[in-house]
């Protein structure tokens, strides 16, 4: 295992094991307060645990025994990048130096600094504003930079702690399907509320509740087959498979599911005839007894499998889809089992990525 920690927190009840294996995405999903944000301080080497140990490559970063601490590396050794919420970056400097700064912290040349620095920006698709101030970006274009920040320090672990809560939802997808790209090449702890985040980033999930880990599989298999509560919670995704044709309209194209829906969604950089799978949540999903239009939004005409509450909500199930309602939108709609409904999801909701 690249990553092993098993650790105990006492005053925060936080007890809990985990292994990541190399070049894999372990997503940490779980309500307020169930230690996630605690377990990656434990990595991080921001916080010393009550007992326990953390070993990264080999390498023992942390071991706490017998209330004395036999191994403590420091943060700024751990070869381990943190990217949270907010970009975090120096507003002195410019985007290129933001992110020349790792690499020249650990002794890289100004000019090796400045090509790692221009080739991160670059993957992250802002290499045109290496000269900016931080002051001047948008949310999602300082969230980029910050990514290429973490990653030019060249860490043999990134911790990412809801990477994508604080960006407005019109950019969310494009600095997904870029984190996407990058972590594929990484090892990488995400903590996320967002059940998409997982689907699409994470190659195994870990349900955290109450300072324990209750349910951890592969990603597919834990948001098919829940076993925890919270996992139940955020199952249900919507899932299309099929293939994916470009057509240049105003989302680039349509994927044209397996089952027969056409879909419009959000796809950088899918090559047109790609195998693809959109995804989207229940809870983006609007169900109305009459058809509706209005662009740019999918619209299928459906038959209610099942109506049963969901949490807070009322979900509704029309064979492999299903819709999260308010319970009053569900009692006006009046529907049940056998009724013909329409479902209307917005492109901007519906997230595409290679199958
Ligand atoms: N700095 C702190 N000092 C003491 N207790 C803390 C501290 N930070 C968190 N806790 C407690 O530790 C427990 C776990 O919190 P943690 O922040 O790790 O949860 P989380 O899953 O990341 O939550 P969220 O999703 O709300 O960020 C909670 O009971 C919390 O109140």
């Amino acid at each position: 295992m690249t990553l092993s920690l098993d650790a105990a927190v006492t005053d925060r009840d936080v007890a809990a094991q985990l292994e990541v294996a190399d070049g894999e995405t372990l997503a940490l999903l779980g309500p307020n307060g169930a230690g996630k944000s605690t377990l990656l301080a434990l990595v991080a080497g921001l916080l010393r645990p009550d007992h326990g140990t953390v070993t990264l490559d080999g390498r023992l970063l942390t071991d706490v025994r017998d209330g004395r601490t036999h191994a403590w590396v420091p943060a700024y050794d751990r070869h381990v990048a943190t990217l949270t919420q907010e970009a975090l970056l120096l507003p002195h400097l410019s985007v290129r130096a933001n992110v020349e700064f790792g690499p020249r912290a650990q002794g890289r040349s100004r000019r090796e600094a400045r090509a790692t620095a221009l080739e991160w920006l670059e993957r992250v698709g802002v290499a045109d504003l290496a000269d900016r101030r931080p002051g001047s970006l948008s949310g999602g274009q300082a969230q980029r930079v910050a990514v290429a920040r973490a990653l030019a320090a060249r860490p043999r672990l990134l911790l990412l702690d809801e990477p994508m809560a604080a960006l407005d939802v019109e950019v969310t997808p494009a600095v997904r399907e870029t984190l996407r790209q990058v972590l594929a090449e990484m090892t990488c702890v995400v903590v996320t509320h967002d059940v998409l985040d997982a689907a699409l980033l994470a190659d195994r999930v870990a349900v955290i509740e109450g300072g324990r880990v209750v349910e951890q599989g592969r990603t597919t298999d834990v948001l098919a087959r829940p076993r925890s509560a919270f996992g139940a919670r955020i199952a249900g995704l919507n899932l299309l498979r099929g293939t994916w044709h470009a057509d240049g309209g105003p989302t680039g194209g349509e994927l044209v599911a397996t089952t027969g829906e056409r879909v419009h969604g959000i796809a950088d950089g899918l090559p047109s005839r790609a195998e693809a799978v959109a995804v989207f949540r229940p809870s983006a999903v609007a169900v109305y007894s009459t058809p509706v239009h209005g662009s740019p939004r999918n619209t299928f005409e459906v038959t209610v499998t099942s109506v049963e509450p969901n949490g807070d909500l009322v979900r509704i199930r029309a064979g492999h889809l299903a819709a999260d309602v308010t319970a009053q939108a569900a009692a006006e709609l009046g529907v049940g089992p056998g009724a013909r409904v329409w479902f209307s999801v917005k492109a901007t909701e519906v997230a595409l990525h290679p199958a």
